[in-house]
This record gives structure tokens, sequence and C-alpha cells, in this order.
């Protein structure tokens, strides 16, 4: 027998396997709301105009192609840290921040569950919500971590399950870890309003939890990217450690550029000498130091005011196409007669609505209606557009009614 002879046949990815059937779908109006990444309102790929300005600007600059240094480009893991924390941040002022670039957010969050599967004291059990990014299990099982999971979802409101959130966390075995959506859920789009937080924040510090936030969507969700950072502000302001992924991929446009960073916040200095020290044995045998390209770009962008100034403008300007596009869908929806409540595609945020379709209805959206989005009911609310939100509208009608 050959080498590989033995190695199993596996499944397609549950999200980037539904981008290769609707490929492979010949029908001219079909309709791509799989992977999580934003179209314009002609369906296509957008790059952000301050991202074309600020690669304009390194490429004038003439940069040579060596190594960064294992934690990456010190102006982008800076200001990376400025954006996610805010300027006010007790531990950055205290330089107490941890932080190094990493391949964008997936890259942020296996560096995470690494780290924490070396030297977390607790029990090597993380807590994931239910349910939560597709990829996110996976992730901190590769890592050398158990995962766990805490109610999250209510099937029946199609909402928040608040108190059983609340619950759950309660009765974790004290000092768990516990991964935290910081805005713009994936894949349900229910976001705890400030109020929850504040209660989460209590429930966590009640337990001694190890809060690990993941941060895809800063800007992305509400338009605002300090009012998307609330709830790892509050967090920090409450006084807990947590540690934080942030991927540049969705609010800079930045997919392929793959560009993320992770933190850890410390109590001391000295803490942070030592667990920065860490963090780079880490990294170093992983991949040894991140791409400088899209680091530079994210950097760029973020130390030049004007051009900050213009990058947020066209973050808002995203997240309001899409909450456009949920009011679109909710009164296509109600306009041809249907009977359901549809009150939750408007009432989410971010990038995704989950419609609550189940599987086989999702799959009965792809054959029948060539909509093409994966089976957990949850649509990419980037892929709708003016034009598309009509047949979209009557397909889901057609199957639920
Ligand atoms: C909650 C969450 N965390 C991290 C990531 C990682 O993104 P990055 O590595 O590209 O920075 C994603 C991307 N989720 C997407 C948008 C894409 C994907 O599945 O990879 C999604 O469709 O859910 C995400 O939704």
């Amino acid at each position: 027998a050959s080498v590989w002879s033995q190695v199993p046949q596996g499944p397609p990815d549950a999200i980037l396997g539904i981008t290769e059937a609707f490929k492979k779908d010949s029908n001219s109006s079909k309709i791509n709301l799989g992977v999580g990444a934003y179209r314009d309102d002609k369906g296509k790929p957008y790059v952000l105009p301050s991202v074309k300005q600020a690669e304009q600007k390194v490429m004038q600059q003439n940069l040579d192609k060596e190594y960064a240094g294992i934690t990456g480009v010190p102006d982008f893991t800076k200001a990376a840290a400025l954006l996610g924390y805010g300027a006010n941040s007790a531990p950055l002022k205290e330089g107490r921040v941890v932080i190094t670039q990493s391949i964008s957010g997936t890259g942020a969050l296996r560096i995470g569950g690494a780290f924490l599967q070396r030297f977390y004291p607790g029990a090597k059990a993380i807590y994931i919500p239910t349910p939560s990014w597709a990829n996110h299990k996976a992730v901190f099982l590769d890592s050398g971590l158990e995962v766990k999971q805490y109610r999250y979802y209510n099937k029946q409101t199609i909402g928040l399950d608040f108190d059983g959130m609340v619950e759950d966390i309660k009765n974790m075995p004290k000092g768990s870890m516990i991964l935290l959506h910081a805005c713009a859920h994936n894949p349900t789009g229910v976001d705890p309003t400030e109020t929850q937080w504040k209660a989460i924040s209590d429930a966590v510090k009640e337990g001694g939890h190890y809060p690990f936030f993941d941060m895809a969507y800063q800007g992305f969700a509400s338009g605002d990217t300090d009012k998307d950072a609330f709830a790892l502000r509050y967090f920090v302001e409450q006084g807990h450690l947590p540690c934080l992924a942030q991927s540049f991929a969705k609010n800079m446009g930045l997919y392929g550029e793959r560009v993320g960073a992770f933190s850890i916040v410390t109590a001391s200095a000295e803490e942070k000498a030592k667990v920065d020290s860490q963090v780079k044995i880490l990294v170093r045998p992983l991949y040894s130091n991140p791409p400088v390209h899209g680091a530079r770009i994210a950097s760029t962008i973020l130390n030049d005011p004007a051009l900050n100034k213009q990058w947020l403008g066209e973050v808002k300007d995203m997240a309001e196409r899409i909450i456009s596009m949920r009011a679109l869908l909710k009164e296509n929806l109600e306009k041809l007669g249907s009977k359901r409540p549809w009150g939750h595609i408007t009432d989410q945020i971010g990038m995704f609505a989950y419609t609550g379709l189940t599987a086989e209805q999702m799959t009965q959206l792809a054959e029948e209606h060539s909509v093409y989005a994966t089976k957990d009911g949850r649509i990419s609310v980037a892929g709708i557009t003016s034009a598309n939100v009509g047949r979209l509208a009557e397909a889901i009608f057609k199957i639920t009614g």
C-alpha cells in the first residue's frame, strides 16, 4: 500500500465548501450567502479606497522585504492595540499589554489557544457559545484544549438565551476559560445589550473565569469601532485580564492579506515581559514571523489621521449597507404575505442573519433556488443586493410560507 493509503476522505469545510458548491452552479441568477465576506451592491468584492491609498503610500516608500520581528510590524501592533482597547485603556498606558501580529483572526485564536494550553494554570478546557463560528472548536481542539459549550442562542425567540448563558457561566468550574464574541456574533448576529454585558462580566468575575475575546468585526457591526469594543473595554475596566483575537479581514477588507493580532492583558509590566517572551517562543516555531505587506497597509491607515478618518467612514458605509439589506429582506418577505415573524433579521447585527431555517430548508434553497448558505441557517447579509433581494425573498417565502 502507498504511504498515504490509510488517509480517510474528510468532509468539505462547512463554510468555505459553500462557495465551492456555488461556483459549480451554472444558474446565472445564483446567490452566494455563504462566506462572510463583504460585497458591494453589485455583489462584487470591495477593496476599500482607504486601503488602496494606504497601499500606494506603502509602495512609494520602496521598503525592503526583510523579515519582520517574531511579533510582526511594531507600528501595526501598537495601533491595533489602541484600536481594540481604546485610548483611555489603563493596561495600555501602564505597558501591561502583550501583543503579537498574527495570521489574521484565525491565527490570533490559534496562538491564544496554544498559549493557554501551555500556561493556563486552571483546567485546559475552553467554553464556547452554542452556536459559535464553525472553526472555533477545531482551532481550540488542535491547540490541545478541551472544548465545552455554554448556552447562547434561544431557538424560540431567535434571540439571546441570556438567562441560560449566565446560569451556565455560574455553573462552570471556578477559573474556567470562556470565549466571548466581542460584537456581531457569528453565526447568529445576536449580541448581548450593554446591560447584559455588565451582568455577564459580573458572572465571569464571580466564577474567577478567564475571558478570551474574539473581535473579528470591530467597526463592522455598528459602524462605530468604539461602540463595537464596548464589551472588551468594559471587562478591562472591571479588572478582568482578558486576551483578545483581532481580525482586520472584514473591517478593512484585508481578507487575503491575513492581517490580525493576538494580545494578552497582564497584571504588571514585569509579568508582561515574561508573557511576551513566551509568546515569542511559541510563535517562532509556528511560522517564525508574519507577512509584512498587509500589516503595513493596516498600520498606514491606523496611524494616518486623515486615512483613519476616511477608513472609519468606509467601515460605517459597509455596516449601513448591511443594515439596509436586512430591512429590505424583511420588507420583501412581508410584502409577499409571509405570516412568519422576521423581526430577528433586523434585530440582529453584523455580517450574518440567523434565519431560523432548518438544514433541510437550506438544502432546498440551494437545490431548488440556487441560493447558497451554510446549513445552520446563517446567511451572509453582505451577499444580498438591491438586485437580488426580491428573488431571495421569493425563494425563502416559497419554502417557509
Ligand atoms: C468570529 C470569527 N472569528 C474569527 C474569524 C477568522 O477570520 P480571519 O482568520 O479571516 O481573520 C472569523 C471569520 N469567519 C468568516 C468570515 C470566514 C471564515 O469562516 O473563515 C465566516 O464566514 O464565518 C469569524 O467569523
